[in-house]
């Protein structure tokens, strides 16, 4: 798979504020990219200099094969981007938003309404496609605010926090169009998010910290490396287990009601178990998660 995404040296600083520190990344073409950091730590400079809105104090980047700097009006028709902030006209319907937006582009009234109709489809706001934007729910909006970034049909979207502010139920249909969106077209989609659920079903993640690339990595490889997998015992005398676990020299954290014992992989669980039966009351297997992987890599606790 080639890479739709190349970054390598990029930079920016604001005064004396090093937003962007000299970064390195790629991003394969069909995939769905999480772009994890705090805030403040160099994302949104990142992806403005990505779609050609920030000029970079130096560093390369290529998109599409073409190259930021020289070709930015060929990589503003190669992407599609959705802000926080919506660019919708809230007193016309979607329809006569996303038509409005596309007659910038020079195509007919037939070409117009296809384009129009098939990025509603995408998104699955056909439904309302004649409703005032306004007059939407926040899930709904964002649906229509994706369905503009889609009718030129770019390959790649960028979106920033694409869920953040909405109801559970909002968020999952937003997110499910997303991932739809991914799978079925095969876009590539670049994403910010706060929600470590969301960022661990992308297939390649990179968290930014103070303007520099802290990891990078499937959630898997991520997971594997910044966090562990716990197996809390809640022993029937917790002294007797203690006994047993300090003869054997296994490793644990006494936390009151409970033993914890860190695993690489959850199966190992299962030998301690055995062995340990006679001593134990009650058991739960943990895996790692993306929260323990943000906070072992930024060094902060993840925000919502
Ligand atoms: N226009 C600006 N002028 C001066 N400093 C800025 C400007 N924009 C961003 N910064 C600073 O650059 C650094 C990176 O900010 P940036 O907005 O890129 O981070 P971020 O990761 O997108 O954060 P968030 O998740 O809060 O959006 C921060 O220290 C920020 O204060």
């Amino acid at each position: 798979m080639n890479n739709i995404i190349e970054v390598s040296s990029l930079k920016k600083s604001y005064g004396d504020v090093q937003a962007v520190k000299g970064i390195d990344f790629s991003v394969q073409q069909g995939t769905l990219f999480a772009f994890l950091g705090e805030n403040g730590a160099g994302k949104s400079t990142t992806i403005d200099m990505l779609c050609t809105l920030l000029k970079p104090d130096g560093g390369n980047v290529t998109i599409d094969g073409f190259t930021l700097g020289a070709d930015d009006e060929k990589i503003r028709n190669t992407i599609g981007i959705v802000f926080q902030d919506s660019l919708l006209d809230p007193l016309l319907t979607v329809h006569e938003n996303l038509i409005v937006r596309e007659s910038f582009y020079g195509k007919s009234r037939a070409e117009l309404k296809q384009a129009v109709e098939r990025a509603a489809a995408i998104v699955d706001a056909t439904e309302f496609l004649h409703r005032a934007y306004g007059m939407l729910s926040g899930g709904q909006r964002r649906r229509a605010d994706i369905a503009r970034a889609l009718v030129h049909t770019p390959k790649i979207l960028f979106l920033d926090e694409p869920t953040t502010g909405l109801d559970p139920y909002s968020r999952r249909k937003v997110w499910e169009t997303i991932k739809n969106l991914q799978t079925e077209t095969g876009l590539t989609v670049f994403l910010t998010t706060h929600y470590m659920e969301e960022a661990s079903q992308a297939d390649y993640i990179t968290i930014m910290g103070k303007g520099e690339i802290l990891a990078k990595g499937t959630s898997i490889d991520l997971k594997q490396k910044y966090s562990s997998d716990l197996l809390k015992i809640k022993p029937k005398e917790k002294e007797l287990l203690r006994a047993q676990f300090k003869q054997n020299q296994i490793m644990f954290q006494d936390k009151g009601e409970t033993f914890h014992i860190p695993l690489t992989s959850t199966v190992e669980a299962i030998p301690l178990l055995k062995l340990y039966e006679d001593y134990i009351a009650n058991v739960e297997v943990v895996n790692g998660t993306m929260d323990d992987v943000f906070i072992h890599v930024t060094g902060t606790e993840v925000q919502v």
